[in-house]
């Protein structure tokens, strides 16, 4: 096991790595559960005198939801009733000024570390830790913590590099979380199990499907849905309007889905409608073999989310990773909820995970009480199911 933040001396200054990725609409940064999560571990670390500068990214370089920390410095302030600072660098002259006049109890929160050059590209933590990012922040501080667990999955360097070259702890969310998604991969169930997997990310989804044993059905929609569909010959899953969700993510793994669809076939359930924006602005549907590429698809159709309804309804257990369609707009909203809303009524096992994702259930007045547990983390808690260790937790110091 890892050494954790009770095994941290009072009053030190630490670097601490969250994951506050958010929701973007229109420019304003959405609050969502990680930041009350990662606020109850920043607030335990000012209250035992540390001075913390935090680092976490937010989107990918390329999309909209790549923007300034600014605002998260504010949702932050909120959660924990104290004053964030803000400098808008990573690890230049300005950011390290202010890393240096941080005194115990205060804390400031670094620029989205993605705008900084070392930070993205996939690489062995060894080669990560000789980065210009972690060899100028590193000796300003006396220790490193990860509280991020949703982001473990990733080699980046803010996530690999920092503990090969100094003390590294796991925060409070790090622990809460590795532990119960472990304690899920031990579970052993008597009936169905069902996977209903969604939103954005092939490349997280596929190696699940690949992988994981013991999951009798995967129920997709989303994106990535619509990639299997396309895979499968019909006209969805196509960019429109500017988008940049789907032909690139085809170019990179059209291959694998399509060897998906034909080892593991009879597991998976693909979407038989569609529901796309009509041209009064109302939801419209459409079956998959009548869809057309010009569309762009919101959500699953009515007939699909009572198949996956049904299927949930029967199951001993349910995980869930990524929606169904974009259920922030509520007219695009009935695939992810009813799927959700058919396991609240189901006593089965059941874990949603994913930042975007569990935000429905607030969202549409669901309780976290009807679900055995709700993860802050997708991509990792699904890498994790999968028996896969998290690359930025096997380089933690161990206990
Ligand atoms: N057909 C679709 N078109 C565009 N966005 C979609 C579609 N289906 C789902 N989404 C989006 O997927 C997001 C969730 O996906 P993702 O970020 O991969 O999951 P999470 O953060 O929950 O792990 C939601 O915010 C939703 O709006
Ligand atoms: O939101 C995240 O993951 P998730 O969408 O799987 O919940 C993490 O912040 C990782 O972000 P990334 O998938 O852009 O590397």
């Amino acid at each position: 096991m890892f050494t954790t933040i009770d095994d941290l001396e009072s009053g030190q200054k630490l670097l601490v790595r969250f994951d506050l990725n958010a929701p973007v609409e229109d420019g304003v940064v959405q609050d969502n559960r990680r930041f009350q999560r990662h606020a109850d571990t920043l607030s335990e670390l000012l209250d035992d005198g540390h001075a913390v500068a935090v680092l976490a990214h937010q989107g990918r370089p390329g999309r909209d939801s790549f923007v300034s920390l600014d605002q998260h410095a504010d949702i932050l302030a909120d959660h924990i009733g104290r004053e964030v600072s803000f400098v808008p660098d990573t690890d230049g002259e300005e950011a390290l000024e202010a890393i240096r006049d941080l005194e115990g109890g205060e804390v400031l929160l670094l620029e989205n570390v993605r705008m900084c050059d070392d930070e993205l590209p996939e690489k062995d933590p060894a080669e990560h830790a000789e980065s210009d990012l972690v060899q100028t922040l590193a000796p300003e501080f006396d220790a490193y913590v990860n509280d991020a667990y949703s982001a473990a999955h990733r080699a980046h360097a803010s996530l690999v590099g920092f503990p090969l070259v100094m003390d590294a702890y796991a925060g409070r969310v790090m622990e809460t979380e590795y532990t119960a998604n472990s304690a899920i991969q031990d579970k052993e169930f008597d009936g169905p199990v069902t996977m209903v997997l969604g939103g954005t990310k092939a490349e997280d989804l596929i190696p699940v499907i690949e992988r994981v044993d013991g999951v009798d059905r995967f129920c997709l929609g989303g994106i990535v849905g619509e990639l299997f569909l396309r895979a499968a010959g019909h006209d969805v899953g196509y960019d429109v309007e500017g988008t940049d969700f789907f032909d690139d993510q085809w170019e990179s793994h059209r291959e694998t889905i399509e060897e998906i669809l034909e080892t593991y076939g009879d597991r998976l359930t693909l979407a038989v409608d569609l529901a796309y924006e009509d041209d009064d602005g109302d939801r419209g549907e459409i079956s998959v073999d009548g869809a057309t590429k010009e569309t762009s698809f919101l959500d699953v159709g009515s007939n699909t989310t009572e198949t996956y309804a049904d299927l949930v309804s029967e199951s001993e257990a349910v995980f869930v990773k990524g929606a169904l369609g974009v259920f922030e707009d509520e007219r695009f909203s009935d695939g992810t909820v009813g799927v959700l809303e058919a396991i609240a009524e189901t006593d089965c096992f059941s874990v949603v995970g994913g930042g975007d994702t569990s935000r429905a259930i607030p969202m549409y007045g669901l309780s976290e009480d009807d679900f055995s547990h709700v993860s802050i983390a997708g991509g990792a808690y699904v890498a994790a199911l999968t028996g896969e260790s998290l690359i930025a937790i096997d380089v933690l110091d161990r206990e």
